[in-house]
């Protein structure tokens, strides 16, 4: 445990204190992730990511916006959405601090696993399972108007042993439009954002963001996990600020072949098609398909899906609702809620370890305020003034997700949305005070109700597990 009873713990904010502090699990585009365990009596010893967000360069802390979208994406409850149960501020250092229910898996460490330790391919039940389960996240964010930005196997989390194990999570959902994940590698902590999984309508300078861009890369999941390698592992010309990568889009081409205008009409207007069309187009590609890639027949249901999530034209692009009608999920084997154990008791379950925690690390800059910097009373009621419209708009934008969503969620039958015992936590001097949730977020929940469920015969327990 870190700093136990130390200074350092006796002084930390009172938000922090009703949680105990595991170590660090991973560092990304945004910051750093640690492990922690809840104290609250009710949720003892329930493990908790906390997501700590960096300071923005101009250090002016967290945007009004940034708070806004935040408030919008606690309000997402979905099974396979990875829940944010707080949101805490903090005003020593004016950094932000999400609260995320843990997992103990992702799927980068699963398939580095089978890659690296095990040397066998994933089960078919366990791909399809997880595929169908990323494709209902995925449905619900979209039919919420929330595109990802950024998915790749390690934001598509699997929860460990428990009630929930096997269940897949997306996480850092809404994240990339809220923050602007940044297209080049964060010069102090050399995390570098991959574009791999990028759409080629972004790789050619699109302006405009459609859902299609995630399910782009859900079929290079999909790929990935069939094979246990990134389908298309271009370099990234990390001098060029310009979306044009080209050594992608050649690593793209080599494998489907030259887009062409015919079978994507909106390809000539894209920017950088028009810029660089010559010396894309002097190279010949021959277009081997995906037999050589990826081994799945041509005529299966597996191969036709994933062509169609990585159809060139956006609007082509098969979208998550109609990915889960698709053949391939009614044939055997059927999937299911418990990605990791398969259904049929002769296929081998993989024991996939825990995360790695580094211990030595802990909390920066998380030391509560001495009290002559305080924020006084006036400060205080700043904060709060910050906070209300936030909400306000909050419940604006949430009647218009409830009235313009007009897809059904996928969900298990039976199985509610997650009752959300999230609260957003603003500290104040000291003091950390939980705000009233808007009443609005119910809509939300009523939807998860009336789900079509799982192809198959599979039938969740009616539990959910809160925290
Ligand atoms: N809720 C969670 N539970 C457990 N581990 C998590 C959780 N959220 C993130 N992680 C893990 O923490 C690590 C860092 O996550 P983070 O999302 O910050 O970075 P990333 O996914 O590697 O890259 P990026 O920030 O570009 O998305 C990853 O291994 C991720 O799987």
């Amino acid at each position: 445990m870190v700093a136990n009873g130390s200074v350092k713990q006796r002084t930390r904010p009172e938000w922090l204190q009703q949680y105990e502090l595991v170590g660090k699990i991973g560092e990304g585009t945004y910051g750093l992730v640690y492990l922690a365990r809840s104290k609250e009596p009710a949720h003892r010893g329930t493990k908790i990511a906390i997501k700590k967000f960096k300071q923005s360069k101009e250090g002016d802390g967290v945007s009004p916006t940034a708070i806004r979208e935040i408030m919008l994406l606690r309000e997402c409850v979905h099974e396979n959405i990875v829940k944010l149960v707080n949101v805490h501020i903090n005003h020593g250092d004016m950094s932000l601090y999400l609260a995320f229910d843990y997992a103990e898996h992702d799927l980068y460490e699963i398939i580095r696993h089978h890659r690296e330790k095990v040397t066998c391919s994933i089960n078919p039940y366990t791909v399809k399972s997880l595929l169908w389960q990323i494709l209902n996240g995925l449905n619900y964010l979209h039919s919420n108007w929330i595109i990802h930005r950024d998915l790749k196997p390690s934001n598509i989390l699997v929860m460990g042993e428990g009630e929930e194990q096997g269940v897949v999570k997306i996480g850092d959902f809404g994240l990339a439009r809220i923050f602007q994940a940044p297209s080049r590698p964060l010069s102090d902590n050399g995390v570098v954002v991959t574009i791999w999984y990028r759409a080629p309508e972004l790789l050619l300078g699109s302006k405009h963001y459609t859902s299609a861009v995630d399910m782009w890369a859900v079929g290079c999941i999909f790929a990935e996990l069939l094979t246990l390698k990134p389908l298309f592992q271009g370099i990234e010309d990390k001098s060029s600020p310009s979306p044009f990568q080209f050594d992608q889009l050649d690593k793209i081409f080599k494998v489907l072949g030259n887009p062409t205008a015919d079978k994507w009409p909106t390809l000539t207007t894209l920017p950088h098609w028009a810029q660089n069309r010559q010396s894309i187009q002097s190279r010949k590609y021959d277009n081997p398909g995906f037999y050589s890639i990826v081994q799945l027949p041509p005529k299966s249901p597996g191969f036709d899906l994933l062509s169609k999530m990585l159809e060139y034209d956006p609007i082509k692009r098969i979208t998550a609702a109609q990915a889960l009608e698709h053949e391939y999920f009614r044939n055997d084997p059927i999937p299911g809620r418990n990605s990791l154990v398969p259904a049929n008791s002769a296929d081998k379950v993989v024991p996939y370890p825990q995360r790695p925690v580094d211990y030595s690390t802990d909390f920066d800059g998380t030391t509560a305020p001495p009290p002559s910097q305080m924020p006084n009373s006036s400060n205080m009621s700043g904060s709060s003034n910050q906070l209300h419209p936030s909400m306000n708009v909050n419940m604006q934008q949430q009647h218009r997700i409830q009235n313009s969503n007009t897809l059904s969620v996928n969900q298990p039958v039976g199985m509610h949305g997650m009752n959300s015992s999230s609260n957003m936590y603003i500290q104040r001097g000291n003091a950390t005070v939980p705000q009233q949730q808007p009443q609005q977020q119910q809509g939300l929940r009523r939807k998860d109700q009336t789900n079509v469920g799982y192809p198959g015969h599979y039938q969740p327990p009616n539990k959910s597990r809160r925290i």
